[in-house]
């Protein structure tokens, strides 16, 4: 699914983001990726994301070389993938259910189908009861499982998450990690950047770590 060779990331102000990262994640798989501060998470998904291009090596994803795609090809890149942020991004003045809806609005899917698809991603993240209330009316745990079904809600096939429990207490955050496993097992291909190594042992999932732009581990995460 995804497949990075040798790719390099060298920002035009000559600061090296990634240095020849080469790994592959196969379809279906749940993985984390981790480090510090500045060792290259947030450069790694907006690879993926091709809103940053690498400077060197190849990078696929199903298929895709996202070294050479065009800016024409982006937005149906975008479709494979859903993103959760740390801060959700939810708007405030739209329900659950419009919230979740939006990504659908813009591919232009008519009503009834929309409607089917957000009650699903709501059921998936057990919010079903909540459709029709305002952010501001749930927990903070509440509004993160709405970003999550705000990003499967278009069925992608990969989801990438960028410290999606830093704002979390512990007890949330294992619940929120429950909820990615949940979409993994219907087939989603799940990465998380984040770098709460407590929470991360005690998945036991596969976590790659960065120092410095380098991959210097690759393996389940331990105890
Ligand atoms: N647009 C940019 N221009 C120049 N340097 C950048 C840019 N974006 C990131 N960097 C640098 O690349 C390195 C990796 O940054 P990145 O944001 O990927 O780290 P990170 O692991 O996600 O950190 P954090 O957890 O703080 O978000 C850092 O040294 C950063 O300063």
């Amino acid at each position: 699914m995804i497949r990075f060779e040798q790719v390099g990331k060298r920002y035009p102000n000559g600061h090296i983001g990634l240095h020849e990262l080469s790994f592959q994640v196969r379809r279906g798989e749940f993985l984390f990726v981790t480090g510090h501060s500045g060792a290259g998470k947030s450069t790694l998904l907006r690879l993926l994301l091709a809103m940053e291009r690498p400077t060197s090596g190849k990078l696929l994803l199903a298929g895709q070389d996202l070294s050479r795609i065009t800016n024409a090809q982006i937005p149906f890149l975008r479709r494979q993938i859903g993103v959760v942020f740390q801060n959700h991004q939810l708007l405030f003045d739209r329900t659950v259910f419009d919230n979740v809806a939006l990504p659908l609005q813009i591919l232009g899917l008519n009503k009834r189908e929309i409607g089917q698809r957000v009650m699903t991603a709501l059921e998936r993240v057990s919010l079903k009861d909540k459709a029709l209330q305002y952010p501001a009316d749930l927990s903070t745990g509440q509004q993160q499982r709405v970003g999550i079904a705000r990003a499967v809600v278009h069925r992608p096939a990969l989801l990438l998450a960028d410290e999606p429990t830093g704002n979390l207490d512990p007890r949330l955050a294992a619940e929120i990690m429950g909820v990615f496993e949940d979409i993994n097992r219907l087939g989603t291909t799940v990465l998380i950047a984040s770098h709460d190594l407590a929470l991360i042992a005690r998945m036991r999932h596969r976590m790659l770590t960065l120092q410095r732009g380098r991959l210097i581990g690759d393996g389940e995460a331990s105890r």
